[in-house]
């Protein structure tokens, strides 16, 4: 039987078992597993606890929930633990391939106060999208692995590979702990991988999937500047003492203009040259300024044309202010002097920066720039985590069976894209257990990941299980 036919009544059982799909992405959303957060770390261990019984109830086997000890610093609790990693296979015959899944099933911060429209923790359908925070990033695809499961032991269906998975919860917070273990379990429990497939992106747009072959890496930093021994009287002491907020806001603002050019000498020289033949790559995507402008939720594009977006989305590096812990950002007008402040902000890096390298840049410019202030308070710029840039060969039987599965499921040829963001540990996969990685998004370029009103659309959660289902077949019914 051909894979298609296969296929017909398992996409029957999955548009069936919507209902049920939805209620497991709204348990998911419910708790809220926010691995930047210390002080919601339990939820973050809660979040492990519901995927191992759901992952029992659906018959997987050699589950295992792997301990990381502790979290090393910076850290404000020295005891505070890592949440585990979330191991386990469904099927075991070796005449079939076997395929590593991999997602998160931690989550971005979320307040409704931030500006959201629902509860951020509460899984609400209207017209036609899901919101709540983790229902594209990434608990929605999370779920998809799990809901592709039901959908074969409830039609039948033989599950057409050997499922590895591998879920963990700190990926939003530098996927602390997963590299050594992947290191450890390659020939162990990751033994006999042949393909590796992540779903953690997203489509570029909103109107054509994508497969992506490409991410930029991420280094994330944090400036310390402490001065009084506590919080001070901006009338009393306003004008004679050096204010930390003053010293780390003026260098913070030497970091990046506001064009987005990054400051720091020595960093643009690392970036590998743009060549002839990229044009064509940029060229035949599909995307525009105005899919931009409305994804952002105001007309605020730095450039105007398709390739200049796409070429600083993807393949040059950008930095980020994020925040400053300690400042006063409620809403009045509190007259207050803060006494220590950290200042966050991360560079988003490419081919072919070096990460260490990059570091040593960033310290000494930093150094320096706090030297010229002549300010008496204390000062500390250090690294909070990393992760390495990947790019890889989109031209291998993984990436052709995604693409067939997204033309049998979509209805079009899947654009070959690149992405902005970061998913720390792909090269790890590729480099460790020597197989393709392949990116296959479930989600659109304007759900939101890591803002306020985070959405998922229904179709493609649906749609989404019928494809990475359907990857499965396809890849398992190529030779072995
Ligand atoms: N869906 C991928 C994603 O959102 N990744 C994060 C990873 C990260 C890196 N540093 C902090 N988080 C991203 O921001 O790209
Ligand atoms: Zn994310
Ligand atoms: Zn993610």
């Amino acid at each position: 039987m051909s894979v298609e036919e296969t296929l017909k009544p398992l996409f029957k059982e999955i548009e069936t078992l919507k209902p049920n799909f939805i209620e497991r992405l709204k348990t998911a959303v419910s708790i809220p597993s926010v691995s930047g957060d210390e002080s919601l770390r339990p939820r973050v261990f809660e979040m492990a606890d519901f995927l191992k019984r759901e992952l029992t109830k659906l018959g997987a086997h050699d589950i295992q929930l792997r301990d990381l000890g502790i979290q090393p610093p910076p850290v404000n609790d020295p005891s505070l633990k890592l949440p585990p990693i979330v191991l386990a296979r469904y099927g075991d015959d070796s005449s079939k391939k076997t395929v590593l899944v991999y997602g998160h099933y931690d989550v971005q911060p979320a307040l409704k106060e931030d500006g959201w429209s629902t509860d951020p923790f509460t899984l609400k359908e209207i017209d036609g999208k899901l919101y709540g925070r983790g229902s594209t990033d990434d608990k929605g695809p999370v779920m998809g692995w799990l809901n592709a499961i039901e959908a074969h032991r409830q039609s039948g269906v033989e599950f057409p590979v050997n499922l590895v998975m591998c879920f963990e919860g700190m990926e939003e917070s530098g996927s602390l702990g997963l590299e050594e273990l992947i290191q450890k379990e390659a020939k162990k429990y990751f033994n006999g991988v042949d393909a590796v497939c992540i779903s953690d992106n997203y489509w570029l747009g909103t109107k054509k999937p994508v497969l992506t072959y490409g991410l930029r890496g991420c280094n994330y930093y944090q400036i310390k500047v402490q001065g009084p021994g506590a919080d001070l009287h901006s009338g009393v002491f306003g004008g004679i003492i050096h204010e930390p907020m003053t010293d780390l806001i003026s260098v913070m603002g030497k970091l990046v203009d506001s064009k987005g050019k990054i400051l720091i000498p020595g960093v643009s020289e690392m970036v590998a040259p743009v060549t002839d033949k990229e044009d064509e790559i940029y060229e035949k995507i599909e995307f525009d300024v105005d899919e931009l402008n409305s994804a952002a939720g105001s007309d605020t594009a730095i450039y105007q044309d398709k390739k200049q977006i796409l070429m600083h989305r993807w393949r040059f590096p950008s930095l980020s202010l994020h925040g400053i812990e300690g400042a006063f950002s409620g809403g009045g007008a509190k007259t207050v002097i803060p006494a220590k402040v950290t200042g966050k902000f991360s560079i988003r890096t490419v081919p072919d920066m070096d990460s260490a390298k990059l570091d040593k840049l960033v310290f000494k410019y930093i150094e320096e720039q706090f030297a010229k202030l002549k300010s008496p308070n204390t000062f500390k710029v250090e690294l909070i985590h990393d992760g390495n840039y990947w790019i890889s060969d989109p031209f291998n039987e993984n990436f052709t069976a995604a693409k067939k599965a997204t033309k049998l499921v979509w209805g079009v040829e899947p654009d070959l894209t690149r992405e902005g963001g970061s998913i720390p540990i792909t090269l790890t996969f590729q480099d460790e257990l020597h197989t393709s990685v392949l990116l296959l998004p479930m989600g659109m370029g304007d759900d939101g990941a890591h803002s306020i009103n985070e959405k998922l659309n229904t179709s493609n959660y649906v749609n989404g299980v019928k494809t990475l289902a359907s990857y499965l077949h396809y890849y398992g019914a190529g030779e072995k």
